[in-house]
């Protein structure tokens, strides 16, 4: 009764503090006329900006979080970075400025893309793409036209059940697969585990987006072919970014590492092109045949679990709520009520986000922190890193609390202000947020939930450094895991 009381307490202050937050932002708030000019935005210029690229530079080898942060601490919470490939990028990590960016991106969000994919898509392999940009680097009304048919099918919960078949089974797969390779005395998995976690991975995202079953996690694990789409996809994970955010120098050289990145995506469109015409040829059977039925950053979290025996504890104990025995099964029914371990998945792409935040053009003029943005200059959010690294945005801001995403929880307050969709967005925000978030979360918690149920998670190393992050994350320890079979 008492905690009843206290919670509407806390909700009444909290409506009313956020009411006069709101008051006192608007009554703040800059005009266009009276905003500082743009060319004010504190930053580098070019040529101090390109010489700390160079080796012995500033910023050379620096994880691009700690880039950002650095900048923050030297020009404040807004700067300029002067023609980054090609244009000019100013970056906030202001969470005032997070609704002014998303509340004026207007009906087609314009979000820049990498100038490298575009040259792919729009040159290199013409033949292939014949004009269509895609989702991730379509803009204007045909990345609408997209859009608007591509979301029923992969963020509509009632369709969801048409690839949770296939992920289960991939589940299935791992789970065989960690104890096919677990150390008989150590119960440890070997150093290279994480190559697994990354065939996981990309296995559960195959055979939903191209309804297709490589054997990653058994029987072809070594073939070639498949390898090569694992290091192609490595690839353009670290290239894509230095060749993008780096001054282009592609462009007039014939740079190694541009034509590392175009073998490496033609090596992930054959594959794809290779599969979609497979998969189409099934359902084209299928369909003749009538059988057109319903048929259909995880490292990061078990490190943190594994490393918290009583988060494990308290997340089983809701898992076995659902999941009575090691082998019951997994519905879109009893999956529908899993508060805590949703509480651990957020927490821990929290404190390990994959990117820095997104990105946006703005479609005219707007003030941010005081200065008049123009538009057409592109916008980055470094939202996530401010999540993961910074103690004024997020309290304890190192510390695994999923708590602290429970309301009515001691620890609700942990997040505080930052729990607004502004501001927490490892899939970013809005009509153009990631189309792929509802396959991610369905996997991690198929994933996770199926782990934590079968064996009790350990590992008796240090976490600190366990990632290393250019711009996105990346393993930088033997993930040597340890999964002690539950008896029950
Ligand atoms: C943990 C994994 C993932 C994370 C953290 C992530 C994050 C993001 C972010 C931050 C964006 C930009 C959103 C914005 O600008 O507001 C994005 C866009 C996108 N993501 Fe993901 N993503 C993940 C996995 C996936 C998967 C598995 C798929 C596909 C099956 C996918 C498909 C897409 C697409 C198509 C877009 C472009 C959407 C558009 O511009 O309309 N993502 N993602």
């Amino acid at each position: 009764m008492l905690s009843t009381q206290w919670n509407a307490n806390k909700q009444i202050s909290r409506q009313v503090y956020q009411l006069c937050r709101g008051l006192a932002q608007k009554a703040t708030a800059v005009s266009l006329e009276e905003a500082k000019p743009y060319a004010d935005i504190p930053g580098p210029s070019k040529l101090q900006l390109i010489r700390a690229f160079l080796p012995g530079g500033r910023y050379k080898n620096l994880p691009v979080h700690e880039m950002f942060l650095d900048m923050n601490r030297q020009y404040g919470s807004i700067f300029r970075m002067p023609s980054v490939a090609g244009t000019d990028m100013v970056l906030t990590m202001n969470p005032q400025d997070y609704e002014v960016i998303f509340r004026n991106e207007g009906q087609y969000p314009y979000r820049r893309s990498f100038e490298v994919m575009d040259y792919f898509k729009r040159v290199h392999r013409r033949e292939v793409f014949d004009g269509y940009d895609g989702l991730t680097s379509g803009n204007g009304p045909a990345w609408g036209k997209m859009r608007t048919a591509v979301n029923p099918i992969l963020l509509q919960p009632r369709n969801a059940k048409l690839y949770m078949t296939n992920l289960v089974q991939v589940s299935d797969e791992f789970l065989e697969r960690i104890r096919t390779i677990r150390d008989p005395v150590t119960q440890e998995m070997p150093d290279d585990f994480a190559v697994d976690i990354r065939h996981l991975v990309i296995e559960s995202i195959c055979s939903v987006a191209l309804n297709t079953h490589l054997g990653l996690l058994g029987e072809q694990r070594n073939n070639k072919d498949i390898q090569k789409l694992v290091l192609a996809l490595q690839d353009v994970v670290e290239l894509g970014f230095q060749l993008d955010i780096m001054p282009a120098f592609w462009k007039y050289l014939p740079m190694p590492n541009f034509k590392k990145l175009m073998r490496s995506l033609d090596t992930i469109t054959d594959f794809c092109y290779f599969h979609i015409g497979n998969a189409l040829k099934r359902i084209e059977e299928d369909a003749k045949a009538g059988k057109l039925n319903e048929k259909g950053l995880e490292n990061s979290l078990w490190e943190n679990l594994s490393k918290s025996p009583d988060k494990q504890a308290r997340l089983l104990e809701e898992i076995r709520g659902i999941l009575p025995n090691k082998d019951s099964l997994l519905t879109m029914e009893n999956m529908r009520n899993l508060p805590y371990l949703r509480a651990c998945i957020k927490e821990g792409i929290r404190m390990y986000p994959i990117g820095p935040g997104t990105l946006r053009r703005m479609p005219h003029d707007v003030v941010l922190s005081g200065y008049r943005v123009v538009a057409g200059t592109d916008v980055g959010i470094a939202a996530n890193y401010q999540m993961a690294n910074m103690e004024q945005f997020v309290p304890k801001v190192r510390e695994f609390i999923p708590e602290r995403w429970l309301r009515d929880e001691s620890n609700s307050h942990l997040v505080g202000e930052t729990a607004t969709p502004f501001m927490y967005l490892p899939f970013g925000f809005g009509p153009r947020s990631c189309a792929g978030k509802r396959i991610v979360d369905m996997m991690l918690e198929i994933a996770i939930s199926r782990l934590v149920r079968n064996f009790e998670i350990g590992f008796d190393y240090p976490i600190e450094n366990a990632f290393k992050a250019k711009f996105f994350v990346q393993p930088n320890i033997p993930f040597k895991f340890k999964f002690i079979e539950r008896s029950d």
